[in-house]
């Protein structure tokens, strides 16, 4: 990597790939297991540091683990509130929560309307004391739940779409992608299309979703996790890549996350390069910036020194992230406000170090 990490690091960022439970940074966890030391976790089953790797499988246990340290109101409020806050620290400034809201039946109180209540008030929270990134949320479906979940999950998004004043913007589909099938999810999603909800669906994370892929397609989705095996080189299709490309349906890509969960070999056999080259809209994101050890400076970074993006061309990319927000024309705006206001003397800084 070059040592240019401060124009990272600088650089304004739209964070719009982010799971609540997977963001948990090392500080927080550390606070969690002191909470609870009778589980007797470790640091090492909540993150996969440096040059590790593993199963998508394996990932998916480490969220089970971590779903047991966070399973309080307070235990979300806390985790909630450091994530925002070290996005902002990261200069992110505007950020697109997802999680999956969970009743806990040994926990008294936790339910999946006060799950998403605390996460609101948490945003609430961060807001009130001034940090400086604009947060919205997406309520997420876990595909392995099934039709009456999703129903039931969608219907709950409506009601907070309504009383939050703007801050429930979308439904994210996302969960093991070996498990469950997204067919009969499709009443809940349309649904939710319907009564204004934006929607994020991870797509293609691995190969042979071809048909559900087509599905979801069709609803269509506002944005698209990952995609990875969409296009035809990866055993995906051409009407599939086609159909993305008519509709400008934004990829959010997440290079380590895809790299450490091994659905990609390598960084640089990442499917982004492939739509970057068409001129398809992507936003670099983290995915699961705690269990994967990454934060999004170091996401832009990996992009560029992968693909030899140079920093006008990162500047780029972050600015037209903007475009792909949830949020409505007024918040884009100013956005676009800000990073214009920024870029003087952020892009002289960088072209005096290249
Ligand atoms: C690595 N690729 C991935 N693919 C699919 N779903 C993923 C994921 N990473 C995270 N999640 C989803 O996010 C949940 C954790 O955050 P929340 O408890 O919702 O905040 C996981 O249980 C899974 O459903
Ligand atoms: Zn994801």
């Amino acid at each position: 990597m070059d040592d240019n990490a401060e124009f990272y690091k600088d650089l304004p960022k739209v964070e719009l790939h982010a799971h609540l439970n997977g963001s948990v940074s090392v500080q927080t966890m550390e606070k969690l297991i002191r909470r609870k030391p009778h589980l007797n976790i470790e640091h090492s089953m909540t993150a996969i540091g440096k040059g590790q790797r593993r199963t998508l499988d394996e990932c998916f246990e480490v969220f089970k683990v971590i779903h047991k340290l966070v399973d309080t109101e307070e235990d979300i409020l806390m985790v909630a509130t450091d994530v925002i806050k070290e996005f902002a620290a990261d200069n992110v400034k505007y950020l697109e929560l997802r999680s999956t809201p969970r009743e806990e039946n040994h926990t008294a109180g936790l339910t999946k309307k006060s799950y998403i209540e605390t996460v609101i008030e948490a945003i609430q929270q961060c807001k009130n004391e001034g940090v400086d990134i604009d947060v919205r949320f997406l309520v997420a479906i876990d595909r392995r739940n099934g039709a009456e979940v999703a129903m039931e999950t969608v219907k709950l998004a409506e009601e907070f779409m309504l009383s939050s004043g703007g801050l429930v913007v979308g439904i994210d589909l996302s969960g093991d992608p070996t498990v469950g099938d997204g067919r009969c999810l499709l009443p809940a999603l349309q649904r939710a299309r319907n009564s204004g909800l934006k929607l994020s669906l991870h797509m293609s994370e691995v190969p042979s979703q071809l048909e559900e892929s087509e599905l979801l397609l069709n609803l269509p989705p506002d944005r698209i996790g990952h995609g990875t095996f969409l296009h035809p080189e990866m055993g995906g299709s051409q009407s599939l890549v086609d159909r993305a490309v008519k509709g400008r349906i934004p990829l959010e890509i997440c290079l380590t996350s895809n790299v450490k969960g091994q659905t990609v070999p390598s960084y640089s056999q990442h499917h982004l390069r492939y739509w970057y080259q068409l001129g398809h809209p992507c936003v670099i994101c983290t995915d699961d910036k705690g269990v994967f050890c990454t934060d999004l400076s170091q996401e832009y970074q990996l992009a560029a020194s992968t693909f030899g993006l140079r920093p006008d061309a990162v500047w780029t990319l972050s600015e037209r992230a903007v475009d792909c927000i949830f949020a409505g024309d007024e918040v884009k705006q100013q956005l676009r406000q800000k990073w214009t206001e920024l870029k003087p003397g952020l892009l002289q800084g960088a072209q005096l170090q290249a």
